[in-house]
C-alpha cells in the first residue's frame, strides 16, 4: 500500500524485455522482492543495488498502463510502500492502475493548474467529485466530474516535486480511483448515489441527481446556470424570483453581464395584464413582455433593490396588476404553457425549476457573457460555475427529468 505522496522521481536508465531498471536515491531503503509504485503502478522490485532497482514489468502491466511506451530517460514517481505508523500524506493507493487517462486541457489558474483528464468510462463511474484520485502515482483531490472527463487542481507544490508539472494536452496518464470511494460505490450504489445528490456541489452536472442539486440550490435562494447549446448556444445564470435579493441583481448586471429577463408562467402576465411586446416575437420565438416597474419603488426602478423588489412582486401570489408601472426596466417573458414538454428554451427552463423547487412559476435568467463580449460556451461556463460555485445543468438533464 502507498499514499501517492510523492517525494522522489526516479529515471528510467533502461527498459529490458520484462523490467524496467530504474536510478533513484541511493539513500533509498530498498528490498529485493519488496514492492515498488513508480508512476502509480506497483511493481515488484527483481534486483536492487544502491541507487538502482529493477522492476518486473508484466505483460498485463504493459497493457494497462503507460509503461508500455516507457523509454529510457523518462522520470517516474517513485515511492515505496508505507509503513505501519508511517503519516499517510494522502490516501491509500493500491498501485492497482484501473486504466490509462488523456489529457484533454490544461489552465493556469491563480493559485493552480486544473488539469482534464478523459479516462475509460468504466473508470469514470468509479470516481466521485471531492475524493481522491492517484494520477500517475500522485494524490491527488477530484474537482469535478464531468460527462467524460474529470478535473484535477494542482497545487504549487505538486507542480515543484512531480512531473504532472509537464503534463501537456494528449499525454497519458496512469489513473486508480479511491479504493474506499470504489468500495462505497459497488457495494450500496444507490445509497451513494443519493447521499452524493445532498451534498452542496459545483460545476457541471448531468443526470437525474444533477437535475436534483439543481432543484435544491435554486429553493435554497441560490443561483444555477443552464447551458442550452441547440437553441440559442447560450448559458444562463437562472434564480428563483420568490427568493431573488438585491445581491443576485448585482451579480447579474457585473459578472454575469447578459440580458436579465424574467420568465413567467403566461397565467401570472395574464392576471397581472402585462401585455405581450408587439410585433411577431424574436428569432428564438422568446415571448417577451412590456417591462415593468414596482409602482411604489422609491428610485427609478434601475437600481438592483429596486430591479429586486420588482421581481419578487411579480412572484407574489397577491400581486394585482396595479402593483406596476408600463413600461419599466424589468423584461417578463411567458412561458408556453406544456414548460419543457412544449418548448426547451431558457425561459421554460426557468419557471420548470422553479415548480419543481417548489416556488411560484417566476424565475430570473440572464446570460453568461465574456468580458470580450462574446457569449460563452461549455468549457467557459464550466468555469464560471467553479468560480462562483454554481451548480450547471445541461438543458437537455431538465427536458428529460423535469418534462
Ligand atoms: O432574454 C432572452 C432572449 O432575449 C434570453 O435569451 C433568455 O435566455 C430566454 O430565452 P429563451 O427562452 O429563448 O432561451
Amino acid at each position: 500500500m502507498f499514499t501517492g505522496k510523492i517525494e522522489h522521481t526516479a529515471i528510467v536508465t533502461a527498459v529490458e524485455a520484462d523490467a524496467l531498471r530504474v536510478q533513484i536515491d541511493p539513500s533509498a531503503p530498498l528490498v529485493e522482492g519488496g514492492a515498488v509504485c513508480l508512476d502509480g503502478v506497483r511493481m515488484t522490485m527483481q534486483s536492487v543495488a544502491p541507487g538502482e532497482l529493477v522492476a518486473t514489468v508484466t505483460d498485463e502491466t504493459r497493457r494497462r498502463t503507460t509503461l508500455d511506451r516507457v523509454a529510457a530517460g523518462a522520470r517516474l514517481h517513485f515511492e515505496l510502500p508505507v509503513a505501519a505508523g508511517d503519516r499517510i500524506d494522502g490516501h491509500l493507493v493500491q498501485g492497482h492502475v484501473e486504466g490509462v487517462g488523456k489529457v484533454l486541457r490544461v489552465d493556469d489558474e491563480p493559485a493552480g493548474r486544473r488539469v482534464w483528464i478523459k479516462p475509460a468510462d468504466r473508470l469514470l463511474a468509479r470516481l466521485v467529485a471531492k475524493s481522491s484520485v492517484a494520477v500517475n502515482g500522485v494524490s491527488l483531490t477530484v474537482a469535478e466530474v464531468l460527462k467524460d472527463r474529470f478535473t484535477v487542481v494542482l497545487v504549487p507544490n505538486t507542480l515543484r516535486r512531480t512531473t504532472l508539472g509537464d503534463l501537456a494536452v494528449g499525454d497519458r496518464v496512469n489513473v486508480e480511483s479511491d479504493l474506499v470511494t470504489r468500495m462505497a460505490r459497488e457495494g450500496h450504489g444507490p445509497e451513494l448515489l443519493r447521499a452524493v445528490a445532498r451534498l452542496p456541489w459545483t460545476g457541471h452536472l448531468s443526470g437525474e441527481a444533477g437535475v436534483q442539486k439543481v432543484v435544491a440550490q435554486l429553493a435554497a435562494g441560490g443561483g444555477v446556470v443552464v447551458w442550452d447549446p441547440a437553441l440559442e448556444g447560450e448559458g444562463d445564470v437562472v434564480f428563483a424570483a420568490e427568493r431573488f435579493r438585491p445581491e443576485a441583481m448585482t451579480f447579474l448586471l457585473t459578472q454575469v453581464c447578459g440580458h436579465t429577463t424574467i420568465p413567467c408562467a403566461a397565467e401570472v402576465l395574464q392576471r397581472l395584464e402585462v401585455p405581450p411586446m408587439p410585433g411577431g416575437g424574436d428569432r428564438q420565438g422568446t415571448a417577451m413582455h412590456v417591462p415593468v416597474d414596482l409602482a411604489s419603488s422609491p428610485g427609478t426602478g434601475v437600481s438592483a433593490a429596486d430591479r429586486a423588489a420588482t421581481i419578487r412582486r411579480l412572484a407574489a401570489p397577491d400581486a394585482v396588476p396595479s402593483d406596476f408601472l408600463r413600461p419599466g426596466h424589468v423584461f417578463p417573458l411567458a412561458a408556453r404553457p406544456g414548460l419543457l414538454a412544449e418548448r426547451k428554451g431558457h425561459t421554460e427552463a426557468t419557471v420548470a425549476l422553479c415548480v419543481a423547487a417548489g416556488l411560484a412559476p417566476v424565475g430570473v435568467c440572464c446570460e453568461v457573457m465574456r468580458p470580450d463580449g462574446v457569449m460563452a460556451q461549455a468549457a467557459e461556463l464550466e468555469q464560471f460555475a467553479m468560480r462562483w460555485e454554481l451548480p450547471m445543468i445541461d438543458v437537455d438533464d431538465l427536458v428529460r427529468w423535469l418534462s
